[in-house]
């Protein structure tokens, strides 16, 4: 199906028609027989990419499968997402991850690029199979142990010298064990402390992030920070990237708006790692996002079953759900962020982080149509309950939000359309 978008403000800017053949790339007129989406009044940007999703198929269908997942993407406005490999088993082979991969094309709502293990099983040990999964149909070039940190020096060298042959890069999940065990769990301070909750103190992250620059350093290879929560973080990459190592970071939405006080009422919906952060380091955060010290917004999408979010919160899962509602915070955190800049951090540097052709392009003739059409002035209240996710650990329930997706295009097909999911028959055709 062809499609011609009319009267897209292009970023923001001018006012455009954008024309889609049916091979899903953009041209320069009207194929004959387009369809017309109505995109008077609503902003078009390139589809969004999420370097940092949790899809938990294989092995947690119970909370999400690469189908939910790619359709709470589509609604949030995504056409790639990169799947954490911390699934069960673990994406640590080259089966495994073109497996996900084919999952994700069966699903055919975006791109679900295959994050890879550094080690094996994520025990922080062996190296997985980087260079098989980096040679197979998935063409993996993210590499993550996230949910745990690979925290041994020589293990984390070794990860950077192999993938600096393929260009690959191994985003970090920065938290020392020794200074934030598994029990770590609210931000370390007078709060921790009066909450008699376990102390997660941004020293822990702020270490990891300093050896892994002076690491990218030494190897020459290419390092990126998964979910930055401090300033002490800020400081060390801006330092890094005025050094000219080559290291990239991401911030999620909830780091960007929720602060540490919020684990007052123990409510285990906020228990997410890294653990939420007082003003100070939020503020460090949107500043560090404006001036690009810190390249991408990236939802580390969280989905747990009630059975493991509902207990006491010292027991209670880490992790929040992102996908939906990701720009929404953004613009409401960051309501100056320019229309460009949320191009920039939440499509065009994640894409080329990860080294995903085609998409983060122009809306130009050629390149591949991954299109979002946004309604600017819309002021959505969420609701977990209308959720495409199968889990419902959604921090921004009942919140006003700013801004709205309302139709979604990934390689020329509409899979959402006015707020919806577009039906099966219409993505088919
Ligand atoms: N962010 C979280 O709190 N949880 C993530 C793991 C992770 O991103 O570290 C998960 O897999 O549930
Ligand atoms: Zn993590
Ligand atoms: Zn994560």
């Amino acid at each position: 199906m062809s499609l011609v978008i009319k009267g897209a403000s292009l970023l923001g800017e001018e006012t455009v028609d954008l024309f889609v053949d049916d091979t899903g790339t953009f041209v320069d007129a009207a194929p004959a027989g387009a369809e017309t989406v109505d995109a008077s009044g609503l902003v078009a940007l390139p589809g969004l990419v999420d370097l940092h999703t949790h899809l938990r198929e294989p092995g947690r269908e119970d909370a999400e499968t690469i189908l939910t997942g790619s359709q709470a993407a589509a609604l949030g406005g995504y056409t790639a997402v990169l799947a954490m490999a911390n699934t069960s088993p673990v994406t640590d082979t080259a089966e495994a991850a073109t497996r996900v991969w084919e999952l994700g094309r069966e699903a055919g709502l975006v791109h679900v690029q295959p994050v890879g293990a550094v080690t094996r099983g994520l025990a922080g040990e062996e190296l997985a199979e980087l260079g098989l999964m980096h040679r197979s149909r998935a063409r993996v070039t993210v590499f993550s142990d996230d949910g745990k940190c690979v925290h041994d020096a020589r293990v984390m060298r070794r990860a950077l010298e192999y993938v600096k042959a393929f260009g690959g890069v191994v985003s970090q999940h920065s938290q020392d064990p020794s200074l934030a065990g598994p029990a770590a769990c609210c931000h370390e301070g007078e709060l921790s402390g009066r909450l008699g909750l376990p102390g997660w103190p941004g020293i822990a992250e702020e270490v990891v992030v300093a050896r892994d620059v002076m690491l990218a350093r030494h190897t020459g290879s290419r390092v990126h920070v998964a979910h930055v929560s401090t300033a002490g973080s800020v400081e060390v990459i801006r330092w890094a990237k005025a050094q000219g190592i080559s290291v990239t970071a991401e911030v999620t939405p909830h780091h960007l708006l929720l602060t540490t006080d919020l684990l007052t009422g123990y409510d285990p919906t906020y228990k997410v790692n890294p653990p939420l952060r007082p003003q100070e380091d939020v503020a460090a955060l949107r500043a560090a996002l404006l001036d690009g010290t810190i390249d991408a917004v990236a939802t580390d999408h969280a989905p747990h079953a009630r059975h493991d979010k509902e207990h006491a919160f010292v027991d209670a899962a880490f992790g929040m759900l992102g996908l939906e509602t990701a720009l929404g915070v953004v613009r409401t955190a960051l309501p100056d962020l320019s229309w460009a800049d949320v191009a920039r951090v939440m499509s065009v540097a994640p894409a080329r982080i990860a080294g995903l052709a085609g998409q983060g392009q122009p809306l130009a003739p050629g390149n591949p149509a991954h299109v979002v059409l946004v309604d600017p002035d819309a002021t959505v209240t969420v609701d977990r309950d209308a959720s495409a996710s199968l889990s419902r650990n959604n921090p921004w329930h009942g919140r006003a939000l700013t801004s709205q997706v309302v139709h979604t295009v990934y390689a020329g097909r509409l899979t959402v359309r006015d707020g919806a999911l577009a039906q099966a028959g219409a993505l088919s055709s």
